[in-house]
C-alpha cells in the first residue's frame, strides 16, 4: 500500500476571496503591490500614526506571553512574546476595523488580532500562515472557521538591527517600519495554499520589535 501526500486542493471559495480583496486593493492608490510572480504581497506605509502605535506598544508590553504555535516541537520556533488584542477594546477596535475595511472583508472573519514583542535574539521561523489539512489540529482549525485566506500585519516601531519580515521562496525582505501594514494572500489564485508564501520573523539584533498580526479565515471566527 502507498501513502502518498494529498495535493494541495484548490478551492472556489478561497479564490473568490483571492480575487475580491485583490480588485479591492488595486483600486486603493495607497497600497503598493511588491514585485513579485510569486506571492501577492501589499504595502501600506504609515497605516497607523504614532499615537496610535504607541497605543499598541503598551498594551502588549502589559500584555505579554511567550509565543506558542501550533505544531513546530522545536523550542527555538518562535521566541516572541505575544497577546490577544481585545477586539471589542475602544484602543483597538478601530484599528480591527479599519483592517477589515482596508481589505474589504467582513470582521466575523478575523481572528483575534495578535500583538508580538520580539526582543533580541527572538525571532519566528519560516512558517506559512495557512493550515495544513493533513495535520492533527486541522479539525479544530476547521471549527473556528476553516482556512487562513490572508495575513495583515503592521510594525508598530523601528527597529535598530534584524527583525526584517523575509519570504525566502519569493525573494522579498521588509524591514520593520512604523506605521507600515503589510497584507498577503496565503492562497494561488485557484484557491489552494501557496507554499512560496513561507516566511521568517528574521531574529531581532538590536532594540525590540513590536508588530501586531491579523489573520483572516475562508468562515467566520466570530459565531453568531
Ligand atoms: O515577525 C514577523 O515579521 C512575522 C510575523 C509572522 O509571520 C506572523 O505573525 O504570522
Ligand atoms: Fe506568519
Amino acid at each position: 500500500m502507498f501513502f502518498t501526500k494529498k495535493p494541495a486542493q484548490a478551492s472556489p471559495l478561497r479564490a473568490l476571496y483571492g480575487e475580491s480583496v485583490t480588485l479591492r486593493l488595486a483600486n486603493n492608490p495607497a497600497m503598493k503591490q511588491a514585485k513579485s510572480d510569486m506571492v501577492q504581497l501589499y504595502y501600506y506605509p504609515d497605516f497607523l500614526d504614532a499615537a496610535q502605535c504607541g497605543a499598541l506598544v503598551r498594551m502588549i508590553d502589559a500584555k505579554r506571553r511567550p509565543s506558542t504555535v501550533l505544531s513546530e516541537a522545536n523550542a527555538d520556533y518562535r521566541t516572541s512574546e505575544s497577546c490577544d488584542m481585545d477586539r471589542w477594546s475602544e484602543d483597538v477596535r478601530p484599528t480591527d476595523e479599519a483592517i477589515a475595511a482596508l481589505l474589504g472583508l467582513d470582521p466575523v472573519h478575523g481572528e483575534t488580532m495578535q500583538g508580538q514583542r520580539y526582543a533580541p535574539g527572538q525571532q519566528f521561523r519560516a512558517h506559512n500562515d495557512y493550515f495544513r489539512e493533513d495535520q492533527p489540529y486541522w479539525p479544530a482549525m476547521q471549527a473556528s472557521g476553516g482556512q487562513r485566506t490572508w495575513t495583515a500585519m503592521i510594525y508598530l516601531n523601528e527597529v535598530e538591527e534584524g527583525g526584517a519580515t523575509w519570504f525566502p521562496l519569493a525573494g522579498l525582505r521588509i524591514n520593520p517600519k512604523r506605521g507600515l501594514l503589510l497584507a498577503w494572500n496565503n492562497m494561488n489564485r485557484d484557491g489552494s495554499p501557496n507554499e512560496k508564501t513561507m516566511h521568517e520573523g528574521v531574529a531581532v539584533m538590536r532594540g525590540t520589535k513590536y508588530i501586531v498580526t491579523k489573520w483572516f479565515r475562508e468562515g467566520n471566527w466570530i459565531k453568531q
